[in-house]
C-alpha cells in the first residue's frame, strides 16, 4: 500500500487529523520515570498505547532518542507500533539531507532499521539529496517548506529572483513537490500550523500532496485555522501535537491525560472540517 493510501486508510478508520508527536524527555517524566533515559521506550510506549485508535500517524523525532543514546528504544518502539497500532503509519522527524551516497544511508536507517512509512527532509541540497528516499516506492517524504518557527522566515520567505514567477523559496518548494520532484506520489510538505496563510497559499500551489503541519498545542498554532486553509476531501493533512500531549500530566496519569488531550484535539480538528 502507498503511504497516501495508508495515510487515507488511517484517518478513514481513526476519523483523525492528529498525529500524536513523541518526543521523550525524560527530565518531564513523572515520577518513577523522571529523569531516567532508560524509560524512554515505556514512556512513549504507553502514549502510543493510550491514543493508537484516536490518530492519523505517530511522529517520533530522532533527536529525543539519539541524544540519550536510546536509538535501541527508538527501534523497540518502531515495532511495538507496528504491533499494537499496524494501521497508524509512523513519520520519522528526522529532517535529513546530504549528498546522495549519504542519502542512500539516512534513507536505510530510516526505512530499513527503524521501519518507518515516511521521513521528514529538508529539500535545501536538491532533488538528488531527496531521490534516494524515492527508491523505497512504498514509503513516503515530507519536505521542510514552510516550517512553524519564526525563523523560517529568515530563508523561505525570500524570493526567488532567477525562477520564471519570481515565487518565494517556500512556495517554490511547493511547487516542486507538487510537480516534478513527485515522481511516484510519494512526496508531502511541511508547513506550521502557525502561519495559516501560508498553509492556504501552499495547498494552492500543492493541492493534492499530504501536508504535515506542526505547531498546534506548544507552540500556539490555531488548529480550526489550519484545517480550513489545508484540508481537503483527497489530500490528508496531519496536524502534529507533542509535547501538550505526551505531557498533558506529570503525574502517574500520563498516558490518561495523554488520551483526554488527544481526543480533545483530534475532536477540534474533526468539527473545523465541517465549518
Ligand atoms: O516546522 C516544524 C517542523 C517540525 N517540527 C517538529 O514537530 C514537533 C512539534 O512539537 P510540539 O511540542 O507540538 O511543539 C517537534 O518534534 C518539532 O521538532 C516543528 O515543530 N516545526
Amino acid at each position: 500500500m502507498s503511504f497516501l493510501d495508508q495515510l487515507q486508510a488511517a484517518q478513514r478508520q481513526n476519523r483523525s487529523l492528529l498525529c500524536v508527536g513523541l518526543d521523550p524527555e525524560p527530565s518531564r517524566f513523572p515520577e518513577g520515570m523522571k529523569g531516567d533515559p532508560r524509560r524512554i521506550y515505556d514512556f512513549c510506549a504507553a502514549i502510543v498505547e493510550a491514543t493508537a485508535d484516536l490518530v492519523i500517524a505517530f511522529k517520533p523525532q530522532i533527536a529525543y532518542f539519539a541524544a540519550h543514546r536510546a536509538e535501541d528504544q527508538l527501534e523497540r518502539l518502531m515495532a511495538h507500533m507496528r504491533a499494537v497500532a499496524p494501521q497508524v503509519p509512523v513519520i520519522l522527524d528526522a529532517k535529513r539531507g546530504d549528498i546522495g551516497s549519504t542519502a542512500e544511508q539516512y534513507a536505510a536507517e530510516a526505512f530499513e532499521r527503524y521501519g518507518a512509512d515516511a521521513v521528514t527532509l529538508s529539500p535545501f541540497m536538491g532533488f538528488d539529496s531527496v531521490s534516494p528516499y524515492l527508491r523505497y516506492p512504498d514509503k513516503g517524504a515530507f519536505l521542510l517548506c514552510r516550517t512553524s518557527n519564526p525563523g523560517g522566515d529568515d530563508l523561505q520567505s525570500q524570493r526567488l529572483a532567477d525562477v520564471p514567477g519570481q515565487p518565494l523559496l517556500y512556495e517554490h518548494v511547493a511547487a516542486l513537490a507538487q510537480g516534478p520532484w513527485n515522481l511516484n506520489g510519494q512526496l508531502g510538505l511541511v508547513v506550521g500550523a502557525t502561519y495559516p496563510q501560508e498553509i492556504r497559499r501552499v495547498r494552492e500551489l500543492a493541492p493534492t500532496v499530504p501536508l504535515l503541519i506542526p505547531g498546534v498545542g506548544a507552540q500556539g498554532g490555531d488548529a480550526v485555522a489550519t484545517v480550513r486553509a489545508g484540508w481537503r476531501a483527497d489530500a490528508p493533512i496531519v496536524v502534529n501535537s507533542s509535547r501538550a500531549i505526551c505531557y498533558a500530566s506529570s503525574a502517574a496519569d500520563f498516558a490518561a491525560a495523554a488520551r483526554r488531550e488527544a481526543e480533545r484535539t483530534r475532536d477540534v480538528l474533526e468539527a473545523a472540517k465541517q465549518g
